[in-house]
């Protein structure tokens, strides 16, 4: 049964929200800079009412354009690649100086797609922007233009966003684009079509709607939108597609406002979000725990400390899938643990103060984060 749209918006804690190029590039090349600072102002206001804004910006290139003088966008990769990177810069001063003059600091977090499926480097991630968010930083994503191909090409930070939610499980995910939503048909072929206002990500009437592969519409555009919504909707989060030319649309998607288009994740968030860690679950080793380990984490959801593990099995690497079993040899979970085999083999028994001191760093306190668990 799907939540109350408006519910949904109100009482989402963590948003990922997708600025799209279309919105940030002054006809000609640069940046809409006044467009910025007004999504700035709101999403400081959504932090200060203890939202934990992510914002995923494209305009790297179209920054650049504006530095280097070039009133086209280029076709060839290399030249868009060094648009990107002589724009990466700017694009983020331009937000680094609008979030400082509300009091907030910013960071920047360069990932491409292939950062997202290798497992070390997606915990790597995931750690990264969780500290951020425990500091009250506000990570501004942006793809690793220099080192990627295709999605420079299709102009595809949909995508990102998505896996952007999918990695620090987002509550919403908010795709700002030129359009008011997604239309019944592309509104630039038919001015006539309506706003779809509510549906399924899984819906494939919403692909249709939004072209389908080898149609003019077929690459970026709505589809890779409606995509990104799918994707999002496999770790429970919900996606709204709105303008970003709508007057205060951020903060009146807070107040539970119905604008653009969303589109629910179908089914229990909380289901979804296990069966996505589950997918992502090939087991690497597997730790054996104490039976009060065992107890806290399936009765309390919390996560396990080295403290709690009685012996090692496998050869693991950090941020691969271990499966922990109880006294008895039962499953209590799966997770993504945060250190390699052999050192584990180390901590195991060990207070969390001491494992600096038996392995000379301390990466993590938590041997599996409970937010990285999988209760079987
Ligand atoms: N069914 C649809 N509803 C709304 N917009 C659509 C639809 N199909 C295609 N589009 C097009 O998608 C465009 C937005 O995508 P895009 O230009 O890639 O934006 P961005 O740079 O924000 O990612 C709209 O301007 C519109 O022309
Ligand atoms: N990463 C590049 C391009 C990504 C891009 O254009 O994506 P999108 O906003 O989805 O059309 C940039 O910052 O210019």
């Amino acid at each position: 049964m799907n939540a109350n749209r408006s519910d949904c918006q109100r009482a989402a804690r963590r948003w990922v929200v997708k600025v799209g190029s279309s919105l940030l590039t002054r006809t000609g090349g640069g940046l809409a800079l006044d467009a910025i600072g007004e999504w700035v102002r709101q999403l400081a206001e959504l932090a200060g009412e203890e939202v934990e804004p992510i914002l995923v910006s494209s305009g790297a290139v179209a920054a650049g354009m504006g530095r280097l003088g070039w009133r086209e966008r280029p076709s060839a990769i290399h030249d868009l690649q060094a648009a990107a990177a002589v724009g990466q810069s700017g694009l983020v001063e331009a937000y680094e100086d609008r979030l400082a003059s509300h009091g907030l600091l910013s960071a920047q977090v360069l990932l491409t797609h292939d950062d997202l499926s290798d497992r070390r480097r997606y915990l790597n991630a995931r750690n990264t922007l969780r500290t951020l968010l425990e500091l009250g930083v506000i990570p501004i994503v942006n793809e690793n233009d220099t080192v990627v191909t295709e999605e420079i090409r299709f102009g595809d930070n949909d995508t990102l966003a998505a896996l952007v939610a999918n990695l620090v499980e987002a509550d919403l995910l908010v795709i700002l684009t030129d359009s008011e939503g997604v239309f019944e048909a592309d509104p630039r072929v038919d001015p006539h079509a309506s706003l779809i206002r509510e549906g399924e990500a899984s819906d494939p009437a919403m692909l249709r709607v939004a072209g389908g592969a080898g149609s003019a519409v077929g690459t970026g555009g709505m589809r890779t939108k409606i995509l990104a919504a799918r994707r999002a909707a496999g770790s429970g989060t919900a996606t709204v597609i709105a303008s970003g030319y709508e007057e205060d649309g951020i903060l009146r998607l807070r107040r539970g406002q119905q604008l653009g288009t969303f589109l629910h994740p179908g089914r229990d968030v909380l289901a979804a979000r296990k069966q996505w860690l589950a997918n992502q679950l090939q087991v690497h080793g597997r730790l054996h725990v104490d039976a009060g380990a065992a107890r806290v984490i399936r009765e309390e959801g919390r996560s396990l400390l080295p403290v709690g593990v009685t012996a090692v099995e496998g050869d693991f690497r950090r941020g691969e899938v271990v499966s922990c079993v109880d006294p008895q040899g039962r499953e209590v979970c799966r997770g993504l643990v945060n250190y390699p085999a052999h050192e584990v083999r180390r901590i195991k028994g060990v207070a969390s103060s001491r494992i600096s001191e038996v392995l000379g760093y301390l990466d993590t306190e938590e041997l599996i984060h409970r937010d990285d668990l999988a209760t079987v």
